[in-house]
């Protein structure tokens, strides 16, 4: 039997998504573990290998992590990676503004999983990238930019959907779905 899989992450929020979206036919088993993991500056796939690695020393077994970036077209993509902390002194409020001079309101939520089997072996990534425009905030607060975030091909944000629906076509969701795929094919060889 493999060992466990660690899921280490500070944010609630992403786990409760995580187990939704797994379900129980994943073939390995998850757990969870909450540390704070440091982040470093660099390129979203860089960000998520050092967490990975960093993860894989701290718990010394298989490990998961994810890293989210709101990335702007109007601004080359940022926030980025650093959409927490401009979320943090912003708010929703606050980042729906930073487009104003602009008429492109374009923007992709990109989840990025970084899994490695241990502290010797090198992190393997999985991405997943929903794309949507920035809107007034509208929707419940409890999670992040949601209620910023209009998925394209919808009239409501990430924060008014059923979390089942946000969960069909998230970021989260289609990064987990090549996660999955690679479990799945991997075990029936
Ligand atoms: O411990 P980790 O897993 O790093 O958790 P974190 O909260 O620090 O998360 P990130 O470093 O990936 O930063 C992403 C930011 O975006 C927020 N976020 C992540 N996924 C989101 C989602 O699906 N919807 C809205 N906000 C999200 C999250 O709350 C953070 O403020
Ligand atoms: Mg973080």
């Amino acid at each position: 039997m493999s060992r466990p899989i660690t899921f280490v992450t500070g944010n609630a929020k992403k786990l409760e998504e995580l187990v939704a979206i797994l379900g129980p036919n994943f073939p390995r088993q998850v757990i969870s573990k909450k540390i704070d993991l440091p982040e470093l500056q660099g390129e979203i796939d860089e960000i998520a290998i050092k967490k990975c690695k960093e993860a894989a020393r701290q718990v010394d077994g298989p490990v998961l992590v994810e890293d989210t970036c709101l990335c702007f077209n109007a601004l080359k993509n940022l926030p980025g990676p650093y959409i927490k902390w401009f979320l943090e002194k912003l708010e929703p409020e606050g980042l729906h503004k930073l487009l104003t001079g602009w008429e492109d309101k374009l923007a992709k939520a990109v989840c990025t999983l970084a899994f490695s089997e241990g502290q010797d072996s090198e992190p393997i990534l999985f991405q997943g990238v929903t794309e949507g425009t920035i809107v007034e905030p509208r929707g419940p607060r409890d999670f992040g930019w949601d209620p910023i975030f209009q998925p394209n091909g919808y009239n409501l944000t990430y924060a008014e959907m059923p979390k089942a629906e946000k969960n069909k076509i998230s970021h989260r969701f289609r990064a987990l779905d090549a996660l999955q795929r690679h479990f799945v094919e991997g075990s029936s060889k």
